[in-house]
This record gives C-alpha cells, sequence and structure tokens, in this order.
C-alpha cells in the first residue's frame, strides 16, 4: 500500500452560522430569531513520505482553524414543550444547530437545516428538519417544519439577504459579531422521532431519579402530534426489533432505491456472460477452498487441517471489483449482515461519498502498494470539515481502509481539540457529532447489537450507544468515543476470533459466487504466489479465499486474533502486520506498544480477563456468532489502561436454541467463532510476556 503519509483538515469553505432565538408550536409556527454569522475553516495539507513518521501535533490543526464561535440561542416551544436551543448552524454542511432544553439541561441537537441558503437569498420558503437528542439517553427527534419566511431581527421586518455565502468571507470576526438579526417563522409540519432511539430513551430514564421531568421533556419531542402532510408516514411504533432509521421519513427515498440499486446491479453483474465478457477471464471459476491451519495451541483434534470444498454454481457467478455487495452492510463497512429478518440495505460504493470523516489522514505503513492503495491526501472539501474530496467526488471507489486516519476533533460543547484514529476498517465510515461521539456509518447487525449489548452484562465493555442520526441523507449508529477521555493515547486494534468470514458468506459464495479482482490485485501485492494457477489466469479471486488467505497469512488461524494497527502515543503508526502470525511475532508487536511497561501490561491482562469472565456469562455473547469483531486497546501516560469490544457489523444472532462457546473449533455449519480461544491465547501471551520480561 501506499507509503505517504498525510494529513489534511478543516474545510476551507468559510462556516455560516446563525443564531437567534426559535418558537415552535405544533402544528403551528417556528419561530426563529437570530443572528447570521461566518466562520472560516482553515485547511492544511502535509505529507510525510516516510515510514512510521512522527505524526504531526494535532493541537497544531486549531491554528488553521479560525472559528468565531457564536452560540445559537434559540428560545421555543416543541409540542407545548418549552425549549431553550443553544447551537449553531453551519450553512455548508447541512446545518448542525446545538441546543438545550430548559427541562433537563440536557443537551439537545437540531441539525439539518435545509434550505437555509434559500430562504437567506430569496426569503422564500424553507424547512428546518431538527434532531433534538440527549446525549445521556440517546433520544432523537426530529422536527420538520416549512413554509418558514425570513425577516429582520426583532422588528419582524423582512431581511434583506443578498449576501451569498461566498461573499460573506470577507467579513472579518469583528465584523460578523455585529451582523444582522434574522428573524424566521415557518409551519412547523412534523415532528417524529426515530423509533431506534426510544427503547434506550425509556429504559434509561427509568433508571434515573429525573424521570419525571426527562420524560415529559422526552415525550415532547418524540410525539408524531405535529400536522404532518398527506404523503407522509409517521414512524411505526417500536416493535423490539431494530427498524430502519428514517422509517417515517418519505422525503429519504434511500430504501426504494437502494434496493433498486441492489437488485439491479445484480442482475447487471451476475451471470457468467460477465466473466466471458471480461479480458482477464479466461472460463475457469475458481474453486473455494477453505482451510485452516493447525494451530499450535488447538486441542489435538483441532489440528487437523480443516477442509471445505465448494462446487461453485455457475448460474449467478459475477466479477466484481468492488467490496462485497451480497450483505446488507458489506460495502458500510459492516461487513454485510446475513440477518434474514433485516430487510437488505445496500449502499453503492458511491455512496460512501461525501462521508469520509477524516480531517487529516495518514497513509501508514503497509505491505503492499497495489491498486489497494489510499489516496495520499485529502482536498479540504465544501461537503464538510472531514470530507474527503475524492469521495465526494464519487472519483475514488470505496474500499477498506489500509492506513491509518488521524482526525483532530473540536468538541463543541468543550472547546478542546483532541485526536482520533482509525486504526483499521473501511475509509469514509466515521463522522462525529457536537458532543464528541462517534457516528459510524449505520448498519443494522451492528445497531441491533449494540441496542442489545446495552442490556447486557457486557455494557461496560462496549462503547455506549446513543441511537441513529441522520446527516446529510446517510444514517449513522451514534457511539461513544472511546478515545476521549484518553491523552495523547496509544492504541491497538486486534481482530478477534479464528474466523473473519460469516458462514452465510460462504453460504453466498457458493449460491452466487462472485469473483474480486480488487481481493486478487491485494493477494498479489503481498504474495505473487499466493494465488493459483487459476486464480491467476482469472485475475480475481472470491471473498472467503482471500479472507482465508489472510486468516493464514496472520495469527488468526494460529492463534484465534490478529494486530490490525498500532498507534503509538509519539504518533508512530503501523498497519504492517499481515505478516504476524506466530506467539513471538505478537509478543514483539505488544511490547513494542506497550513501550516495555509492564504495569500497563499487567492493566490490560487484567481488563482481559475481567472481560473473559464476563463473556462467559454473557447471554449476548452466548447466543451470538461473533465474527471480525475487534479488541480496542487504549492507554496513555497516565496509566490508564482499557479494553473494548467494538466492530459489530458481522456479529449476527444464532438460531434459537443454538449457543456457542466460541471455543470449539469451527467446522462448516457450526457457526463457531473461535472468539474465547483467541482470548485464551491473547491474555496467554501477556502473561507470558510478565512472566519474562524483555530486556
Ligand atoms: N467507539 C470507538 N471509539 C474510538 N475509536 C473507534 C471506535 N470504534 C472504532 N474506532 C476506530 O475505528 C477503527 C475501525 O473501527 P471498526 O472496526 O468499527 O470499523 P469497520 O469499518 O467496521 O472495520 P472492518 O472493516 O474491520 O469491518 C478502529 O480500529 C478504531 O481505531
Ligand atoms: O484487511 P484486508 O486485507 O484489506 O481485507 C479486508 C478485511 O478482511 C475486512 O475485514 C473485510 O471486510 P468485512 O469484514 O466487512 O467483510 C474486507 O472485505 P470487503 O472488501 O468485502 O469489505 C476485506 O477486504
Amino acid at each position: 500500500m501506499g507509503q505517504s503519509l498525510c494529513v489534511s483538515t478543516c474545510s476551507a469553505t468559510p462556516v455560516f452560522k446563525v443564531k437567534g432565538n426559535s418558537q415552535a408550536r405544533p402544528g403551528a409556527t417556528l419561530r426563529v430569531d437570530g443572528t447570521s454569522t461566518l466562520a472560516h475553516g482553515g485547511d492544511r495539507s502535509d505529507r510525510n513520505p516516510m515510514k512510521n513518521k512522527q505524526l504531526p501535533r494535532l493541537k497544531s490543526y486549531r491554528r488553521n482553524t479560525i472559528e468565531t464561535e457564536h452560540v445559537f440561542k434559540n428560545c421555543g416551544e416543541v409540542d407545548g414543550q418549552e425549549k431553550l436551543f443553544n447551537g449553531r448552524s453551519d450553512l455548508e454542511t447541512d446545518l448542525t444547530v446545538v441546543c438545550r432544553s430548559v427541562f433537563d439541561d440536557e443537551h439537545v441537537s437540531v441539525s439539518s437545516v435545509r434550505n437555509l441558503e434559500r430562504v437567506l437569498r430569496e426569503e422564500t420558503s424553507w424547512s428546518i428538519d431538527a434532531d433534538f437528542s440527549t446525549p445521556r439517553f440517546g433520544g432523537l427527534d426530529r422536527a420538520e417544519l416549512s413554509d418558514c419566511t425570513c425577516r429582520e431581527g426583532e422588528t419582524g421586518k423582512d431581511h434583506d439577504w443578498n449576501t451569498s455565502s461566498m461573499t460573506m468571507e470577507k467579513y472579518s470576526e469583528g465584523q460578523i459579531s455585529e451582523a444582522e438579526d434574522v428573524c424566521f417563522e415557518g409551519k412547523a409540519q412534523r415532528l417524529l422521532s426515530p423509533i431506534d432511539s426510544l427503547p434506550i430513551l425509556e429504559e434509561r430514564m427509568n433508571r434515573t431519579e429525573s424521570s419525571p421531568k426527562l420524560k415529559r421533556c422526552a415525550n415532547g419531542c418524540t410525539v408524531n402530534s405535529l400536522s404532518v402532510p398527506s404523503g407522509r408516514t409517521k414512524p411505526p411504533p417500536f416493535r423490539g426489533k431494530p427498524t430502519r432509521p428514517g422509517d417515517g421519513f418519505t422525503t429519504d427515498t434511500r430504501d426504494t432505491t437502494d434496493q433498486e440499486n441492489l437488485s439491479n446491479s445484480t442482475e447487471e453483474y451476475s451471470g457468467i456472460q460477465v466473466l466471458m465478457d471480461n479480458p482477464n477471464f479466461h472460463g475457469t471459476i475458481p474453486r473455494l477452498i477453505v482451510t485452516r491451519e493447525p494451530s499450535p495451541s488447538r486441542l489435538p483434534d483441532a489440528e487437523s487441517s480443516l477442509t471445505a470444498d465448494f462446487s461453485l454454481g455457475f448460474s449467478r457467478l459475477s466479477l466484481d471489483q468492488q467490496p462485497d455487495e451480497e450483505f446488507a452492510c458489506s460495502d458500510s463497512g459492516c461487513g454485510g449482515s446475513p440477518v434474514q429478518y433485516f430487510s437488505p440495505r445496500k449502499l453503492s460504493s458511491s455512496s460512501s461519498a461525501g462521508l469520509s470523516s477524516a480531517s487529516s489522514f495518514e497513509e501508514s505503513e503497509d505491505d503492499y502498494a497495489g491498486s489497494d492503495a489510499e489516496p495520499t491526501s485529502l482536498s479540504p472539501s465544501s461537503y464538510g470539515r472531514f470530507g474527503n474530496s475524492d469521495e465526494v467526488a464519487g472519483t475514488k471507489d470505496w474500499r477498506k481502509r489500509k492506513s491509518v486516519v488521524h482526525c483532530s476533533l473540536l468538541v463543541d460543547s468543550f472547546k478542546k481539540y483532541y485526536p482520533w484514529v482509525q486504526l483499521a476498517g473501511h475509509a469514509g465510515n466515521f463522522q462525529w457529532d457536537e458532543y464528541g461521539r462517534l457516528l459510524k456509518k449505520y448498519c443494522e447487525c451492528e445497531q441491533l447489537c449494540l441496542t442489545r449489548l446495552m442490556d447486557d452484562s457486557l455494557q461496560p465493555f462496549v462503547p455506549s450507544y446513543h441511537g441513529v442520526a441522520r446527516r446529510d441523507g446517510q444514517d449513522y449508529n451514534v457511539m461513544e468515543d472511546l478515545l476521549a477521555s484518553f491523552d495523547s493515547p496509544s492504541i491497538m486494534d486486534c481482530k478477534m476470533g479464528s474466523r473473519t468470514y460469516l458462514e452465510e458468506e460462504l453460504v453466498k459464495a457458493q449460491q452466487r459466487p462472485k469473483l474480486r479482482r480488487d481481493m486478487y490485485e491485494k493477494m498479489v501485492a503481498v504474495d505473487p504466489d499466493a494465488p493459483s494457477p487459476e486464480e491467476r489466469r482469472q485475475q480475481a479471486i472470491l471473498k472467503p479465499r482471500y479472507m482465508q488467505w489472510r486468516e493464514t497469512l496472520s495469527s488468526t488461524a494460529t492463534l484465534g486474533f490478529r494486530i490490525e494497527g498500532i498507534k503509538k502515543a509519539d504518533g508512530t503508526c503501523n498497519t504492517n502486520f499481515k505478516r504476524t502470525k506466530h506467539r513471538e511475532q505478537v509478543m514483539k508487536a505488544l511490547e513494542d506498544f506497550v513501550n516495555g511497561n509492564s504495569e500497563i501490561l499487567r492493566r490490560y491482562r487484567k481488563r482481559l480477563e475481567e472481560l473473559r469472565r464476563v463473556l462467559e456469562m454473557s447471554e449476548f455473547f452466548r447466543t451470538h456468532e461473533v465474527v471480525g469483531s475487534s479488541l480496542l486497546f487504549v492507554h496513555d501516560s497516565s496509566g490508564q489502561a482499557q479494553v473494548w469490544m467494538i466492530d459489530f457489523g458481522k456479529t449476527v444472532p444464532l438460531p434459537p436454541r443454538q449457543t456457542l462457546d466460541h471455543r470449539t473449533p469451527w467446522v462448516e455449519g457450526n457457526r463457531e467463532d473461535g472468539y474465547l480461544w483467541g482470548l485464551d491465547n491473547l491474555i496467554e501471551i501477556l502473561g507470558a510476556m510478565l512472566a519474562s520480561p524483555q530486556p
């Protein structure tokens, strides 16, 4: 993969902000009084072609961002509930307003103020699509208002707004503060609540002392008592199953479109004709052979090499350069959910456009530099502070991130910058909200897991889950940023389990084999001798074959976990662990990760032992196949050392009455994932390191 390191951050486009007061009553009028202002986002682009470079200090981003902070103070009533809003509106990125509820002193957020620019310029009707959320309770509620007019100041006189956002760039900070008051009035069309957040909201309210007060506020936000225009649907009541976010928001046509796209694309790419038409295809379909290497730490009966042959049907074979499209979440970074009762949701490659959340980005070490290489720079984008212009423009295929994403995150509420790092996973999957919470591109499977985990004994070992949020038409699972409480943390991502593909993926590969040229290229970039002659002829391989090859190349097959990436406090990053396979190699990497600090090692071991104890009791764990999930290790110089489970995109419920022990070796059909076997090995390795510290 590419070796250059690149950091870029912040949109160069001025950010336009509005502050003022608002009032909203169900079915009645929204009133927003306020002043408008703008802020400049600076931009920066550093390149560092060296391997394992010191990353630029993240604080330095700050100097590039001149941001005038104006509190958006809205007083209003929503569904009979008084609210006082504090926040901001951001013209360029589809607008976000941070609010405060007068009832419970919780911050709530209002986002997606659409068409504001048009309103400001033309004084025509506009709509505000607002999310009201309380971070503590995870409630997300939405109000949509339209037919608003824009007037000037408290006098209510019509506001003459001819200034475009670009013209506004010339304002200095001083001028901004004297920007005119603007008043908006409009009709509230509806106020709805994504039902996904309700269980969390209700559940947790029951546990707090301030329940009545909060309930009042929450209810005020969640009812659909504002007038809903005909043709729009109310969200269905929560029935205990995950439901698609956006249900009830008929303005979002993604469901249908994606469904159609999915079936279209399946049609388009399925069938042997596609392969035949491809110049690189020479008519042979690869045979999928899944093997497992014997492991030294396995039980004897597990040591025999397991081989499963799949005769691949020809009926629905396709050649695909893109990430697997078979599964609901595959290209959204969630790997794909085969959960039967979910309606399949497929985002096209281009659907990741504009979703990159990296304000800075590093192309770190990896062991190949093939087609898989990520772009070496991110241009400032007008699509958002963290936008990757390549993706925004749709010029770059969505693909797995092979590098480390760094981001200096401004948490509005705390006025603080701190570094955020994405060590592994798919590019463009993450954003943040105003409270510093992480938005991970929506995956139903993950939503289900995180929701359930909030009520499981494993809850202290997973990021807090705050429901679903929508930004720019994209849904996200909102979760705790696990790095937030650390100071210059060192981070390691370990992918757990002896298998990294779901059984369903194998079944799919049998039923509808799809050749992946991108995976073939990744394979030969690491080991030119790895492909079979047949695969070489086809210049493509099947995903399970690639995944299995990755497992045997690394320690997944031999130890039940593998290191995906490490970022150290000094800024050095390494994602070059594809060939880190043997116990000694793992020990060396761990030793380096903790800088020889045995106290940190001890804390990690203790935390992992606790995790194992809880996993062995967990109802969730017993009843789920956990594949592709990682342990995120984080420590800092204060001595904090924590481990959390992350990434539940391929964690799926077992059929009723089936359970797993997570240690039994996998054979097709038993769905065992080897998670606890890997954890046993990891704990044992840490113990061995503590017993004989390296010189
Ligand atoms: N809650 C969190 N807090 C802090 N960092 C996180 C959190 N979740 C994920 N990360 C960072 O993002 C990286 C990728 O996360 P994750 O594995 O969930 O993404 P993904 O795209 O689903 O990955 P994959 O491609 O393996 O399915 C992690 O290695 C970690 O660095
Ligand atoms: O680490 P590598 O070598 O880049 O390989 C990727 C890795 O195995 C990911 O876990 C997988 O995503 P899922 O776990 O979500 O399936 C992805 O598949 P994809 O390209 O189909 O997303 C692979 O390309």
